[in-house]
């Protein structure tokens, strides 16, 4: 017997079935049908670590949609010194410091820990995350998102996906945006978890998600978070309860290498994690990155740190 094409094997196959239909433009849910269709409460949580440059526009893009009714609440976790906070308040927001939510729990541990925590003052039935480094922000990002969880029907997540411009001294190319996003995690959902090779932007912060599904979720912290709350839905729920929405164009703030290596280092520490669960692979990650010191190499600890399903949190088992 032949191998099956490797192109239309199962796995892949489905994966593009679903990237096709599931693939929705933002533009499919106007802040207006969101307003008139929704049958569940919406908060957007913005999480936010000295975002003093950008906070004040974001807010301005979201709040309209609270007059407007498609939206509930906007809250920013802020964990800032150059004023994101007083910013984000100026702006409408409402504003919680993310050492003060659930600070039995100790240190807040990256952006993961933060948004976990903020479930504990988003009300909404659908929890639409944002960040909050956004250069192009427009209501379509929320509203795109939210109108196909919110609305009657079995969508459960929705994730977005966007071209990613890259920006240098040189100039902005269309695209070369996302390094982490296509060197990393597409490929090692590619080779691990197939089903999910359709997703575009498996690191994207934007998501909507129905609480009763998030909150019997675990959540890795740091930026392991994004990809592994992918998996974890899709485990839970299956890919037909997951659509994507095209959000057109993102433009964010490019970190240097140096900061991109422990973040593509959790990244892979997470789907490895997983996979390693579902016995794809023998060893779990390492929590020890040996990373390029001036001109040595240094072992650095960074184990993933997974908040427990707030549900259980929140019923005192954990
Ligand atoms: O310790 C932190 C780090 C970040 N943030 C906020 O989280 C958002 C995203 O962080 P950022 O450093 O801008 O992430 P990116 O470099 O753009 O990383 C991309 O890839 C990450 C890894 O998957 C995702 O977590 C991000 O959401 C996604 O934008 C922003 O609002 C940050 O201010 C925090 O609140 N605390
Ligand atoms: O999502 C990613 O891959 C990282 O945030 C890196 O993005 P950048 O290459 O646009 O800086």
């Amino acid at each position: 017997m032949t191998d099956p094409d490797p192109v239309t094997r199962p796995p892949l196959d489905a994966a593009r079935a679903w990237a096709q239909r599931a693939t929705i433009g933002h533009e499919v849910w106007p802040a207006a049908r969101v307003a008139a269709e929704r049958e569940r409460t919406v908060s957007v949580v913005l999480p936010a670590r000295n975002e003093a440059a950008t906070i004040g526009a974001n807010l301005d893009a979201l709040l309209p949609l609270r007059d407007a009714g498609a939206i509930d609440q906007v809250v920013v976790v802020d964990d800032s010194d150059d004023g994101t906070a007083d910013i984000a308040r100026a702006h409408g927001a409402e504003v919680h410091a993310q050492a003060a939510l659930l600070s039995q729990y100790g240190p807040v541990l990256g952006k993961g820990d933060a948004m976990w925590r903020a479930l504990t003052v988003a009300t909404g039935d659908v929890v639409c995350f944002l960040d909050a480094d956004t250069e192009n922000p427009g209501p379509h990002f929320a509203a795109g998102l939210v109108g196909p969880v919110a609305a009657a029907g079995t969508v459960q997540l929705a994730k977005a996906c966007y071209r990613r411009p890259f920006r240098s001294a040189a100039g902005t190319e269309p695209t070369g945006g996302g390094r982490v996003t296509e060197l990393t995690a597409r490929p090692l959902l590619n080779a691990l978890f197939p089903a999910l090779a359709g997703v575009r932007q498996p690191l994207a912060g934007e998501i909507a998600v129905r609480r009763e599904l998030i909150e019997r979720l675990p959540l890795l912290c740091g930026y392991a978070v994004d990809v592994a709350l992918l998996i974890d839905a899709w485990r839970a729920v299956g890919l037909d309860a997951l659509v994507q929405v095209d959000l057109d164009v993102r433009q964010n703030r490019h970190h240097p290498l140096e900061q991109l290596a422990p973040m593509a280092f959790e990244v892979t520490g997470a789907i490895l994690r997983r996979a390693q669960e579902d016995g794809r692979v023998a060893e779990p990650p390492p929590d020890v990155m040996l990373a390029q010191g001036d001109g040595a190499l240094e072992a650095v600890a960074r184990p993933l740190v997974e908040r427990p399903p707030l549900a259980l949190a929140r019923h005192g088992v954990l």
